[in-house]
């Protein structure tokens, strides 16, 4: 399929009978594709952070991981999550997930300073 869209392609695709049976799916899809796409996105700049702070951990002798600190993010998003009608369960383990990524990463970084 070409990039030409627009309404005049639009039309003569309908025309021709080809049109998307299910438009309406389609469209919702797209709007997901772009929210993974923004996730991906956040994600990527937060891991670009983290690497930094592991490399600051690694150069003043501080412990990966940091329980009181995690204590009080899972706190602060479980209570941003109930607002926003979102699971804050699945919001918890959602960043436990992540947080236990970036302890590994830390970890490689001090154990390749060592
Ligand atoms: O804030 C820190 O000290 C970090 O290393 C970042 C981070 C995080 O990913 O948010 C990761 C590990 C710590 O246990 C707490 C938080």
């Amino acid at each position: 399929m070409s990039e030409v869209s627009g309404n005049a392609h639009e039309h003569l695709a309908q025309a021709a009978g080809d049109a998307d049976p299910h438009e309406v799916l389609t469209a919702y899809r797209q709007s997901i594709d772009n929210i993974d796409a923004a996730l991906i996105h956040m994600l990527a700049e937060r891991f670009k952070i983290t690497q930094a702070v592991g490399h600051y951990k690694a150069g003043h002798n501080l412990p990966p991981a940091d329980p009181a600190r995690e204590e009080k993010q899972i706190a602060r998003l479980r209570s941003l999550a109930s607002a926003a009608q979102l699971d804050p369960e699945f919001s918890e383990k959602f960043l436990r997930f992540v947080i236990d990524e970036v302890i590994h990463h830390h970890e490689s970084i001090q154990a390749a300073q060592e």
